[in-house]
């Protein structure tokens, strides 16, 4: 079941640009086994758009990136990433991956990490290029690293690497931006950095940016549109629209109360229903007060 409440992304971004939608989904499933995750997905992400991605565990998030990135196959529908099909290793795409701690002993100053944002992809040495050197320093200065540029990365903490992560999928100023949990690790004062980074440079850009997360608050400031997952289903549309005790608690199947304070969203319960038996718990429910 289609589920969106605002198809349209908003006019600012969308209107008169003449380029394809950055993200392009139609009629998509996604299946693991027996298992559906989540179907009859549509969804346009216009470029410069920056959209929420929320759901409980295991509701598909991550998933629905891999199929971005063309790593996961959809059992139907469509996607598309600036007008073509997804493909692995397609180019324009920066992607910051669910957080797992680098290996200490990982043989890479923080610097030539997020130089693989740029050149990572190709075979044989590196060329050395002065405006790819002054891309990393700039991005490097963006997300507060100048000072550990040359530490190996496995010696520095979880949020420094997570930060490095950042620098190194915004280095190239692709067109669309993945971001698994970005701001996991990160202190209050770098989830605000990271955020309004994400934003500056989607606005200087046009990379659209699909954000995946828990907690909505750190961005909401910044969110067009929120694509919230949950049983196989889902709505998409501006926060106001889809964070609502109502909406939720018909996509939930479940009572779920969204409580407002100031400018920040709780949501209380939540349990997703589920085609299988793994995801039949009562959801932890994302979009609580703030940083976790
Ligand atoms: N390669 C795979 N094979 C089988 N099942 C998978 C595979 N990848 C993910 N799943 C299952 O699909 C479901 C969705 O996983 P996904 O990682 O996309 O969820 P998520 O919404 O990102 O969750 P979380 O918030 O916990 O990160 C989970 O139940 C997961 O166990």
């Amino acid at each position: 079941m289609s589920t969106a409440l605002s198809r349209t992304a908003p006019d600012a971004v969308a209107a008169g640009t003449g380029h394809p939608a950055a993200v392009s989904v139609r009629g998509a499933t996604l299946r693991y086994g027996e298992r559906t995750v989540w179907r009859d997905l549509d969804l346009d992400v216009a470029p410069g758009e920056f959209v929420a991605v929320l759901g409980a565990n295991g509701a598909g998030k991550t998933s629905l990136l891999r199929v971005l990135l063309g790593q996961q196959a959809l059992a139907a529908g469509t996607a598309a990433v600036a007008g073509r099909p997804v493909r692995r290793g397609g180019r324009g795409i920066g992607y910051v991956p669910q957080q797992k701690g680098l290996d200490p002993t990982t043989p890479l100053r923080a610097r030539d990490f997020v130089r693989l944002g740029i050149d990572g992809h190709r075979w044989g040495p590196w060329l050395p290029s002065a405006s790819a050197a002054r891309r990393v320093d700039g991005a490097l200065a963006a997300v507060g690293a100048t000072g550990y540029a040359r530490t190996p990365v496995g010696t520095l903490s979880g949020g420094e690497q997570q930060r490095l992560r950042i620098a190194q999928a915004l280095v190239s100023e692709p067109a669309l931006l993945l971001c698994d949990e970005p701001l996991l690790s990160l202190d209050l004062h770098q989830q605000r950095v990271v955020s309004e980074l994400l934003d500056a440079s989607r606005r200087r850009t046009g990379a659209a940016v699909l954000f995946v997360t828990h907690d909505v608050n750190p961005v909401l400031p910044h969110v067009d549109r929120v694509l919230y997952l949950a049983g196989g289903r889902f709505r998409i549309g501006p926060p106001e629209e889809v964070m609502t005790t109502a909406v939720l608690s018909d996509l939930y199947g479940s009572p779920v109360e969204v409580l407002r304070s100031g400018d920040r969203l709780l949501v209380v319960g939540g349990a997703a229903p589920s085609e299988h038996p793994h995801c039949a718990e009562p959801a932890d429910e994302p979009g609580g007060w703030g940083p976790r």
